[in-house]
């Protein structure tokens, strides 16, 4: 195995009878490298996880991970994944250290390693505490401290921030990108593109269970081409507004233009808007969001 194919995934496809959950996925991810499955309800990113984790066979196709065949299950390649479920059941009547304890045996990792495992996850002032009074953030991040047992070189995450408040949520991901950065490859399943700027190295976006597009955000943002939006005040009512601007703009509430623009002609706009001098009052540029970015390609998975 090299560096490159921790994860390799060759024209995997998986039927449950009728359905195809999984069709013809190709995909790989390197150490250090976070990726991120985004698709709908259905879209087969669970499904794709377990057939990275061994849980499944797949219908067709070859999956290798960290080297090998995951569905032979060899314990020194279990070791080393860690894998946080969509929903996850720990026992109410346990503490914190004694569920974790239990995992490290799970696990074959010494005890030593639950208390400095919890203070990492920021649960050291409630790691005593009966899990049933945890709130939903800190069962996440209990969660997330057992799928870090044995310090895995490949980490599953399955929709890990769902229900986590905002706040939580940039903790949760400042700390995988700590792990990523420390070498482990991190795969991150959710419905919520918009938050993996700055998180994810790479998207791949599955629609019923195929790949509509796999790359970084700033190469999937170049491939869309999407419009920027921007939205011009000018000083006084719209027929008072400089003919450029009249003719090239839609006339929006008061003393609104709406306009749009290419990354190659957004410079000429913006400069077209300062040199009209007082006509214009305030410029607002809205470059594309990643909800509009995903809403492009899965336009564009419905056009197949
Ligand atoms: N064991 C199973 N038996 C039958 N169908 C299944 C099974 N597991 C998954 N499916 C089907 O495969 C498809 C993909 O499901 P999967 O759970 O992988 O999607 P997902 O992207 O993880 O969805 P969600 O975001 O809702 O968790 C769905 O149509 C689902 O109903």
């Amino acid at each position: 195995m090299t560096e490159a194919h921790v994860i390799e995934l060759h024209r995997v496809a998986k039927h449950f009878g009728k359905v195809e959950a999984v069709r013809d996925v190709s995909l790989s991810a390197g150490a250090g490298e976070c990726v991120a499955l985004v698709g709908h309800n259905g879209a087969g990113k669970t499904t794709l996880m377990k057939l990275m984790l061994g849980l499944l066979h797949p219908s067709r196709g070859d999956v290798r991970v960290l080297g090998h065949d995951p569905c032979a299950g060899a314990f020194a390649v279990r070791r080393r994944i860690g894998f946080l479920p969509e929903t996850i059941a720990f026992n109410p009547a346990l503490t914190a250290t004694e569920m974790l304890r239990f995992y490290a045996t799970l696990k074959r990792e010494p005890r030593s390693v639950v208390a400095p495992l919890l203070a990492r996850v920021g649960l050291a002032a409630a790691a005593d505490r009966r899990i049933g009074t945890y709130s939903k953030g800190m069962r996440q991040r209990l969660g997330l401290a057992q799928a870090l047992l044995g310090e895995p070189a490949l980490l599953f995450l399955d929709e890990p921030t769902t229900g986590l408040d905002p706040a939580l949520r940039g903790q949760f991901y400042g700390l995988i990108r700590d792990l990523a950065g420390a070498g482990a490859t991190v795969l991150i399943s959710t419905h919520a593109l918009g938050e993996l700027e700055g998180v994810a190295d790479r998207v791949v976006i599955l629609d019923r269970g195929e790949v509509l597009a796999d790359g970084s955000l700033g190469e999937l943002r170049r491939l869309a081409h999407l419009p920027i939006r921007v939205r011009v005040k000018v000083a006084g009512p719209h027929a008072a507004a400089p003919a450029w601007l009249r003719d090239a703009g839609q006339a929006v509430n008061g003393h609104h233009f709406d306009l749009t623009c290419t990354p190659d002609t957004k410079m000429a706009l913006l400069r077209r808007a300062v040199e009209s001098g007082s006509a214009v009052d305030d410029i607002e540029v809205a470059e594309p969001t990643l909800d509009d970015l995903y809403a492009h390609f899965l336009s564009r998975g419905d056009a197949r």
